[in-house]
């Protein structure tokens, strides 16, 4: 078994990573590193590619081109990485005819690292009864059982799929507490793509924005958050030189999201953008230029 990631190594890095199925191109070019230890959120639109990424990593498909390396080792070719990561899919396969104990005990029997208690405690929060059949639970209670099954494996990278989409609001709170909790304490690299951005507001420090299968955005959220600026002003003032991400009319002016290259010009009234508004700056604007690596860079720098 390999050595455990320190933190200053990465836990997934993509180089070059492409993906085609059949004539439809899901991934391009891929270049992105998420650091051990990170809790990264993977956002970008409807298609974008952020499933295919994940199963990718899971080890469930391989890339056409490029190179993906998870935890040191190639995902899916590399037979020791099953033990070492927990993959919770969009659609949250489960066994429909076993009970939520029988679910537990194949993976109390499957997993040589398995954490009973937190597993168990998971589905209790639930009220989820230990007889009930997998098949006739709601999807959220599936959800449940099956981030129960991914947590309880105390796995080094957890990948996780929308995990949280068909959760009621309380249920969603409580369950990213768990999992925040248990990540921090274990040092465990989480990967999780969302389409609710508020949910990934101060729980992620790592941000993977990907459009059309290509990185947009990797890096450190602080380090992106700080290379951007929101601005509000009148129409049509000066933002020459500026890479402009998104510009558009407001009911009182105009509003931009920049990455400014120098000082910006008088009139402009200018914060540092939330998270949420500069992922709907950028999801709104899918043409901008890509900015990938120069994020990282200056995130890093
Ligand atoms: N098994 C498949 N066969 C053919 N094309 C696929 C397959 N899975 C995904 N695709 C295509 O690859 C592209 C990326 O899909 P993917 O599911 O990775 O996107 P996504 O970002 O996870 O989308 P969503 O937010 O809707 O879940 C889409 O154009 C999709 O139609």
């Amino acid at each position: 078994m390999g050595e455990p990631q320190s933190a200053t190594e990465s836990a997934v890095v993509g180089t070059g990573v492409g993906k085609r199925y059949r004539r439809r191109e899901a991934l391009r070019g891929c270049d992105f590193a998420i650091p051990a230890g990170a809790v990264c959120g993977l956002v970008g639109p409807n298609g974008s590619g952020k499933s295919t990424l994940l199963s990718l990593a899971a080890g469930l498909r391989q890339p056409s081109e490029g190179e993906l390396r998870v935890l040191g080792l190639r995902p899916g070719l590399d037979e020791e990485l099953r033990a070492r990561i927990a993959y919770v899919a969009q659609d949250k396969p489960l066994y429909p005819r076993l009970t939520v104990a029988d679910t537990l005990r194949l993976g109390r029997e499957l997993n040589p690292r398995w954490d009973e208690e937190l597993a168990a405690e998971i589905l209790r929060q639930g009220q989820l009864q230990p007889g009930s059949r997998i098949g006739q639970l709601s999807g959220g209670q599936r959800s449940r059982v099956a981030l129960a099954l991914a947590l309880g494996k105390r796995p080094e990278l957890l990948l996780l799929d929308e995990p949280m989409a068909d959760l009621d609001p309380l249920a969603r709170h409580q369950l990213m507490g768990t999992l925040m909790g248990q990540a921090a304490e274990h040092g465990t690299t989480v990967v999780i793509s969302s389409h609710i951005l508020s949910e990934l507001e101060g729980v992620i420090d790592h941000l993977l924005l990907i459009d059309g299968g290509r990185v947009r955005l990797d890096g450190p959220v602080d380090g992106i958050l700080e290379s951007h600026r929101l601005l509000h002003g009148s129409e049509g003032l000066p933002l020459d030189g500026h890479g402009v991400v998104e510009l558009r009319r407001t009911g009182r002016g105009s509003a931009a999201l920049v990455r400014p290259s120098g000082p910006i010009a008088e009139g402009w009234q200018v914060e540092t953008p939330s998270l949420e508004e500069l992922l709907l700056a950028y999801l709104r604007a899918p043409e901008a230029t890509p900015t990938a690596h120069a994020s990282r860079t200056e995130a890093a720098a």
